[in-house]
């Protein structure tokens, strides 16, 4: 009896001891190494893209910071924190030299201080033959607006945790709009259409620019869909509405991919009459502007095929919801050049582009310049990826600034044909990638991470719309429809290694661009 026990004592102990030895302590060293591999004292080593091209810096140049904002903190156990909070959206940039910043305070500061005495003239001008409310204008060199534009760098639009991005979207919810104008693609077509082609030459689209008090400036796109409709199956991509929840799902899907290539977007309900009719200036604006049988104040687009009234759209009365984008600086202080995406459509009824019909289409595009050599190839399948997740079919040319020469990053602008079906994955988005088999290293490993159930993208996006005034921005269907989509987008690097191996499929963050930066005009004449 004594004997029994002695022994059932002496199995416990050894059992013990190897749980102990084998599982409890590897565990703690496992944690302790954990803490010190993403300590903000040192050089990090986590297992990570590890070359670094000139968009994507060197991760030795690169420290955790502890998350900051209100943005990227865990309180309350939301996923979204955790995934802020998580190392990979913690790694900082490498401290930036001034020609890795789009734009210098001072050169910002004389040109809008110059911009703003222009106004003036011009409203003094303006009064005197038509009745516009004229608003106090009031330029503030602390505007986050201002702050936005000076954090533009060669990297990305904003950085993770600059609070000027949380108080722009604030802001442009809230600030009272002193003038409504068409945008200048708008007034360059002056509501002119080539109906002859199935494709519009430019932005006949609804589509504004309102002007804040504080001399912020927004594109303004008016809600044409309901949340809950589909674009039915027989309309072509490139008739489709443009939707205003699409624009903002997608900067918010940007950010939460860590991208950082949409302006700031947010919804607002803007009053038709007192912030668009009652405050400008142009005439033809004016002009479109109608009271409806049920009362309410419409407006229509000046375009042949879409200027009829049934093709309006209406306050309730005066209400109207619709999407904020904020402006980039204007094009004199930093020029863009806009680019046709390789993979473009042919915006007929019938045509086919040589992507289609050709399986090897990509061994051709890494030969051309400026997909040779560099991060624009990655970075347009970054793009295809963003836009198969959204459904968005509609990426005929993409923005650059010309700064940053060819490492600048592409602009994701324009994300309105998004969020259309979401029982329907177009699976030809992806042929950047399919066809290509690249990906970046950190777009990868970010992937998979928004996969897991802990911080599953749906989940995610789900969280940061809800701080958007107009939410629900996207129905279940379609957040759910963004966890199947990005399963896709996996099993098709998982095909492309399987076939090509790892190394070749999965970029380290690509090398170095062998050339110089190229200037704006040699960029133009490879158009
Ligand atoms: N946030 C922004 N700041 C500054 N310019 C912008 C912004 N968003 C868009 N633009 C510019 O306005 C142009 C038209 O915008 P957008 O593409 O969203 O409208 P659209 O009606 O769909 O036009 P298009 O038919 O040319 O695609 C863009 O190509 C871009 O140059
Ligand atoms: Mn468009």
């Amino acid at each position: 009896m004594w004997r029994d026990r002695l022994l059932l004592a002496a199995t416990f102990t050894a059992i013990f001891s190897a749980d102990l030895y084998f599982i409890l302590l590897p565990k703690l060293r496992r944690m302790g190494q954990g803490s010190r591999q993403f300590c903000s004292c040192g050089p990090s080593n986590i297992s990570l893209p590890g070359q670094g091209g000139l968009a994507t810096p060197h991760l030795s140049n690169w420290t955790y910071v502890p998350p900051l904002g209100a943005l990227t903190t865990d309180s309350t156990g939301s996923k979204l924190g955790r995934l802020f909070a998580h190392p990979l959206y913690n790694i900082q940039t490498p401290a930036l030299g001034p020609e890795e910043k789009l734009l210098l305070v001072e050169q910002l500061m004389e040109y809008y201080r110059k911009k703003m005495s222009r106004r003036v003239d011009h409203s003094a001008a303006a009064v005197s033959n038509i009745s516009v409310t004229e608003h106090e204008v009031t330029f503030d060199p602390d505007a986050s607006w201002l702050k936005f534009h000076l954090g533009i760098n060669r990297y990305a639009l904003y950085s993770r945790d600059d609070p000027a991005v949380p108080q722009l979207l604030e802001d442009m919810q809230g600030m009272a709009v002193v003038s409504a104008d068409y945008t200048q693609d708008e007034k360059a077509l002056k509501g002119v259409c080539d109906c002859t082609q199935v494709v519009k030459p430019s932005g006949h689209h609804l589509k504004l620019a309102l002007k804040m008090h504080n001399f912020a400036k927004a594109m303004f796109k008016p809600m044409r869909q309901q949340r809950d409709e589909e674009t039915p199956e027989d309309v072509f991509y490139f008739v489709d509405l443009q939707r205003h929840n699409a624009e903002i799902a997608a900067f918010h899907l940007d950010r939460v991919l860590d991208f950082r290539r949409v302006p700031p977007v947010t919804g607002r309900l803007v009053n038709v009459t007192g912030e668009i009719l009652q405050v400008t200036h142009n005439e033809d604006l004016r002009a479109v502007f109608f009271t409806s049988p049920a009362n309410n104040t419409c407006f229509f687009a000046k375009c042949l095929y879409v200027c009829k009234t049934e093709y309006a759209v209406c306050g309730n009365p005066n209400l109207l919801e619709g999407s904020l984008s904020a402006y980039l600086p204007g094009l004199s202080i930093a020029p863009r050049i806009s680019i046709p995406n390789p993979w473009i459509r042919s915006y007929t009824f019938t045509g086919r582009e040589e992507w289609e019909v050709n399986p090897f289409y990509c061994d051709t595009i890494k030969k051309l310049y400026p997909y040779n050599s560099g991060n624009r190839l990655l970075n347009i399948i970054d793009m295809s990826i963003f836009d198969f997740l959204t459904g968005n079919m509609d990426r005929h040319h993409y923005e650059i600034f010309t700064k940053f020469g060819d490492e600048g990053f592409i602009l994701h602008l324009d994300n309105a044909r998004g969020f259309g079906k979401h029982s329907h994955d177009e699976m030809s988005i992806l042929a950047p990638l399919s066809q290509c088999c690249m990906i970046k290293s950190s777009t990868l490993v970010r992937l998979q991470l928004l996969a897991r159930p802990e911080f599953r993208l749906s989940d995610v996006m789900r969280e940061s719309l809800k701080e958007d005034p107009l939410r629900p921005i996207l129905t279940e269907p379609h957040l759910l429809a963004l966890d199947r989509r990005l399963q896709k987008v996996l099993r098709v690097v998982q095909r492309c290694i399987r076939r090509q191996g790892r190394d070749e499929v999965v970029t380290k963050d690509f090398a170095k661009s062998t050339g110089k930066p190229q200037t704006a005009t040699e960029m133009k004449q490879t158009r």
